[in-house]
């Protein structure tokens, strides 16, 4: 605009606002004391410069942010059509990551649920039939990131997923490319994999495509229909306005119990959150019975609080083999055996837990893989010195 300043001009900020951002950032610095203090400078002037734009209506482009964002603001991905866009090249992660039909714009906008007034485009409600949204409801109880959620939040999600159609043999998640959906599939089958190599599979009811909305990670895995496959899609903007503020409590919870878990000790902070963020709470009450002899397993335990007794059959009798306490974990034998449970855990007294699903636990548990078996070895020699 000829004769107007633009809004993000040096012009707009004045030598004392700049000494006061700078100001603004050291206290911040020295408050948080974050451990990539680079990333953390990047991600506060990332804010401001959101925030500014925000404040001014001109969503231009801005570079992806970083998943540990301790600012809360979060970048928009909005997908437009190739023919229509004006597309940044130079978002740090996701250079190369170009969808085949797609081409992604990153944009400022707040993530902040208290910022998202109802009735805005954000709260937009796509009608579907009853069984659909039954089936969309028991699929999002089943999963870790959806458990914890109010009912209204879970309806926002219901309300906000839309259809969207793929033909047999379409890919429909590329590895490394940009998040822009969270997945449920409605019908048909879908196929998943990582480096070609294909490690499961999903039918109605199974959803996918939420790391790299939750971690602004480029796709881990690439999605392929192998029938005609309808699924319902949450876009990344909803799913990050009604997920993350939820998560970010979830977190804090779980953080500081598990940096001090003994086997969590050499985990990068980033990898605490992911495994953070995959916990689900189960409390049991003195006497109850956590899991069984012989059971299939399907869960990893980790003891918040309280204290859990193992007892082994000797085919009459039941024995004490082991007690365990708050940082111990259990249920990772017949995980990494696919054996059945090797013991029964009684809860002593009121015990607090929290859980890792089997699938969790494999992809976040990795890092610690090593630690974990060698671990194993100790409950052989213990399990043996029981049975002699
Ligand atoms: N072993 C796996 N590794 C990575 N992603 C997986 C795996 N199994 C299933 N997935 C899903 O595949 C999705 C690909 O996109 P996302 O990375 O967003 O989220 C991923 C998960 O939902």
């Amino acid at each position: 605009m000829p004769g107007s300043i633009h809004p993000f001009s040096t012009h707009s900020v004045t030598p004392q606002d700049y000494n006061d951002l700078i100001e603004e950032l050291n206290r911040q610095v020295s408050a948080q004391h974050p451990e990539d203090v680079l990333q953390f400078c990047c991600d506060f002037f990332q804010h401001k410069l959101s925030e500014e734009r925000l404040q001014n209506r001109n969503p231009t482009l801005v570079p992806v942010h970083n998943p540990n964002d301790v600012f809360m603001q979060e970048s928009t991905i909005n997908t437009i059509d190739e023919e229509q866009d004006s597309v940044s090249d130079d978002l740090p992660n996701f250079q190369s990551a170009r969808h085949r039909n797609r081409r992604v714009s990153v944009s400022a906008e707040s993530m902040q649920p208290s910022k998202l007034t109802p009735g805005s485009t954000l709260h937009k409600k796509i009608p579907k039939s009853e069984p659909e949204i039954a089936m969309i409801s028991q699929s999002l109880r089943c999963h870790f990131l959806f458990k914890s959620l109010e009912e209204d939040q879970c309806r926002q999600v219901i309300d906000s997923m839309q259809e969207k159609k793929f033909h047999a043999g379409e890919t429909i998640i590329e590895q490394g490319a940009v998040g822009d959906f969270f997945y449920i599939v409605s019908s048909g089958d879908v196929d998943c994999f990582v480096n070609n190599i294909k490690v499961t599979s999903y039918q109605r009811g199974g959803s996918f495509g939420e790391l790299a909305l939750m971690y602004n990670a480029p796709r881990a895995a690439t999605l392929k229909a192998i029938s005609e496959v309808t699924l319902w899609a949450l876009d990344r903007v909803s799913f990050r306005s009604i997920l993350m503020e939820n998560n970010a409590k979830k977190r804090k919870m779980h953080e500081k119990f598990l940096e001090d878990v003994p086997l969590f000790k050499s985990l990068e902070l980033s990898e605490i959150h992911k495994i953070a963020d995959a916990l689900e709470p189960v409390n049991f009450d003195d006497g109850d019975i956590v899991l069984n002899e012989g059971d299939i397993g399907d869960n990893f335990y980790l003891i918040e609080q309280g204290e859990a007794l193992f007892y082994k059959s000797d085919g009459t009798n039941q024995q004490l083999v082991n007690d365990m306490k708050k940082g111990d974990y259990f249920g990772e034998l017949a995980l990494l055996t696919d054996k059945p449970r090797a013991a029964t855990v009684v809860a002593k007294g009121n015990l607090r837990c929290v859980t890792l699903g089997k699938a969790a636990f494999t992809r976040l548990l990795g890092p610690v893989m090593d630690i974990l078996k060698r671990n194993t070895a100790n409950y052989h020699a213990i399990l043996k010195e029981a049975q002699s």
